[in-house]
């Protein structure tokens, strides 16, 4: 197989377009194309206007500027950049399912098949196809079965290249990677695909931060690292709810634990719940497979994962109820932030789409400021749960493009994202334009409780007892 020249891209989203952007900067002599079915999409990423981007990503911008038009490209016609790719990248989206066997659980890998399907009907000229989707383990086999069932003779190497960019630092990510995981088969031929996908990511990542693993291995790392990441989340909200029972704090306990180096001091931040389009959803991948190969143990375990965030979210919102005299009915709740964490405009699976629901529940009125999420996305997310039609969602939330004006004669506010800028607020303008008593629910710990204490305002924090 030559050196790659010409890589196409499947599916211009959180990560094809953030990846494809950065491997287009490093390799400029490789031609890239990103291709969507999604025309809005690709306009957006095409835009000269890069504050029009369709993904908010720090830096992002910079790096689109250098590369696009020279040798990246954002196209729409699926066929004619598979036509031409040597490496085609499949970066689709892989949901959760939400009918028939495995619903809410299992993975729905129709996007993936559709594009194995495409590939086999298009390819012409040998291919290395690399999974960069998160997918269960063995996917790479039902892949290859379809692509080798073209019968015109064109051959097909499959990878399994995981990403593991955490949304709002994705370009830092991309730029320094702990590790880049590549998997492959044992084969010469094999061998050979792994070393053309090292060759790329050596143009700036160290080789020794290039692992190389089978395929199924590479797979199942992928599902076991969010799987790890978000029990620690877990863990540490777990633990949360011990600290306010009995007058611990969990910064203390996360610092005091964080530094012995076994542990290790990142993730171990409480909040409200993680969120994100992929910890939920990989993690019910896990426990399906665990499932499917009978291992009812394992699943069970991986599960208690998700039950203590469901828990975590749901409690948040009863607090602010039992807070405010146990009734929020046509009360003003006051949300800052929306997006499931920082320097993000996604929301997929976000907390606070949970906790104004519950909220709503009980005919409370939620107002929200969030820097980077639109009021259509907000009320697509609540609509999305189906509790209550478009209409009653419509009526129960109002969108704000001023912080002032969302938190002014509020009964309570609640942090739900960690945007730096809720830090730099005049807090006591905030107060002295607020229902009293006034409440402060910090779900995500970046208040000074201290300061907002003297000014007059009543705070809970997640995970601080009295
Ligand atoms: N979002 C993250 O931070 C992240 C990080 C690591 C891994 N992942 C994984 O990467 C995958 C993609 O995630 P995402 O967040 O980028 O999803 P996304 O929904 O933002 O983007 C996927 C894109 O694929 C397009 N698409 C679907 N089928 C297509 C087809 N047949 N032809 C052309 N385009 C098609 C969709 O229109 C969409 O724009 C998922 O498996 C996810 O689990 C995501
Ligand atoms: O100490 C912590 C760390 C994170 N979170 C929350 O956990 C969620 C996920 O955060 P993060 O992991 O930073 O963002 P993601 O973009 O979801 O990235 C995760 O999911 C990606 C998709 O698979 C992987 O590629 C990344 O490695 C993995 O970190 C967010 O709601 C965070 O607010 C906490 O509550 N406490």
């Amino acid at each position: 197989m030559p050196k790659i020249q010409k890589i196409c891209c499947v599916g211009a989203g959180y990560v094809g377009g953030p990846t494809m952007s950065v491997i287009a900067q490093k390799n400029p002599h490789i031609q890239i194309t990103v291709v969507d079915l999604n025309e809005a999409r690709i306009k957006a990423w095409n835009d000269k206007d890069l504050t029009k981007l369709p993904i908010y990503e720090p830096g992002l911008d910079a790096v689109v500027a250098e590369a696009r038009g020279r040798n990246l490209f954002f196209d729409t016609d699926v066929d004619k950049a598979i036509d031409e790719a040597d490496m085609i990248f499949i970066s689709v989206n892989t949901p959760t399912k939400t009918y028939g066997k495995g619903k809410g659980m299992a993975a729905d890998l129709k996007y993936i098949e559709l594009c194995a399907r495409q590939i086999a009907r298009v390819a012409k000229t040998n291919k290395i196809v690399v999974e960069k989707s998160t997918l269960p383990v063995r996917t790479a086999q039902a892949i290859k079965r379809i692509l080798d069932q073209t019968g015109n003779g064109v051959e097909f190497e499959i990878l399994s290249n995981p990403e593991f960019l955490a949304e709002g630092t994705a370009i830092q990510d991309l730029m320094n990677p702990d590790r880049v995981l590549i998997g492959g088969d044992q084969t010469e031929k094999g061998q050979k695909a792994i070393q053309e996908l090292v060759d790329i990511y050596g143009a700036w990542v160290p080789r020794e931060r290039i692992l190389t693993t089978n395929v199924w291995s590479s797979e199942l790392s992928k599902l076991t690292a969010n799987a790890f990441l978000a029990q620690r989340v877990s863990s540490i909200n777990a633990i949360s709810e011990l600290c306010e029972v009995s007058g611990a704090d969990v910064n203390e306990v996360s610092r005091a634990i964080g530094t012995d180096s076994r542990v290790g001091s990142k993730f171990l931040k409480a909040s409200v719940g993680f969120g994100g389009s992929c910890f939920q959803k990989d993690i019910l991948n896990l426990v399906y497979i665990a499932k499917t190969y009978g291992l009812d143990a394992v699943a069970d375990y991986w599960e208690q994962v998700i039950i203590m965030n469901d828990h975590q979210k749901r409690r948040f919102a009863e607090k602010i109820v039992t807070t405010l005299f146990n009734t929020v009915n046509d009360k003003k709740i006051a949300f800052l932030g929306w997006a499931f964490k920082k320097d993000t405009n996604d929301t997929r699976e976000s907390a606070a789409i949970y906790v104004a629901n519950d909220l709503i529940e009980e005919e409370a009125n939620i107002h929200v400021y969030d820097p980077k999420v639109t009021e259509q996305q907000m009320l697509s997310d609540l609509d999305y749960l189906n509790t209550r039609n478009s209409e009653a969602n419509q009526n129960h939330l109002t969108v704000h493009q001023d912080p002032y004006i969302t938190l002014k004669d509020a009964h309570g506010i609640a942090v739900l994202t960690e945007w730096d800028e809720f830090k730099t607020y005049d807090w006591q303008r905030i107060y002295d334009n607020m229902q009293k008593p006034a409440f402060v629910f910090d779900g995500r710990n970046i208040l000074d409780r201290k300061e907002l204490e003297k000014i007059g305002f009543e705070v809970y924090t997640i995970g601080k007892g009295e």
